[in-house]
């Protein structure tokens, strides 16, 4: 059974502030699924055309490989948008947990306007996102939480979840 822990959820939904905040409580390595994606695949998010499920294929294997790397575990970003993407996760390390970062599209959309000068996701592409979103409500280790909380209130959401969950193993 793994530590590691994946932040999920859509652009702007906040998991690069709370993967932080939670690999800071917990000792554990942050691993930022967005340093991983192809030359491409940032260059058609940059333009706003969507990635494709061929665009994250390799993607979701390096992430794989990261979290294999990890045996003593780590905090992963990333947006793990589609059942398929999260069960490829799974596979590289059994009892992988997910924290998803619960948003309305308004918020996320407010949310990526606001940095879009900083970053290179287009604010055009937050639709595909929730179109393309598969929530993990019902799959076994997630916690569901609301992005629109506190950093502070979602890091204590999140380890004391880590704390029960340890607890009871
Ligand atoms: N809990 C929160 N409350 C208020 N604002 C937040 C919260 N979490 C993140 N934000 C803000 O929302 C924006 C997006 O946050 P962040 O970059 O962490 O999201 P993300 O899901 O990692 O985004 P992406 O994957 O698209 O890079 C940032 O401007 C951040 O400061
Ligand atoms: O699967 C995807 O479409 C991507 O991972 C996106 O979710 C972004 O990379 C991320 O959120 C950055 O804004």
């Amino acid at each position: 059974m793994t530590d590691s822990l994946v932040i999920m959820g859509v652009a702007g939904c906040g998991k690069s502030s709370l993967g932080a905040a939670v690999a800071q409580a917990t000792g554990l390595a942050l691993v930022e699924g967005d340093d991983f994606h192809s030359e491409a695949s940032r260059a058609k998010m940059s333009q706003g055309i969507a990635l494709l499920d061929a665009d994250r294929d390799g993607w979701l294997g390096v992430l794989g490989e990261q979290l294999r790397a990890h045996p003593e575990g780590l905090v992963l970003t990333c947006s793990a948008l589609k059942l398929s993407y999260r069960e490829r996760l799974r596979q590289a390390a059994p009892g992988l947990r997910f924290v998803f970062l619960d948003i309305s599209r308004e918020q996320a959309q407010a949310r990526v306007a606001a940095r879009a000068a900083q970053h290179f996701f287009s604010t055009t592409l937050v639709d595909s996102q929730f179109a393309t979103l598969e929530a993990p409500t019902g799959e076994a280790g997630v916690l569901r939480v609301d992005a629109l909380k506190s950093l502070d209130q979602l890091q204590a959401e999140v380890t004391e979840w880590l704390t029960a969950k340890k607890e009871q193993a």
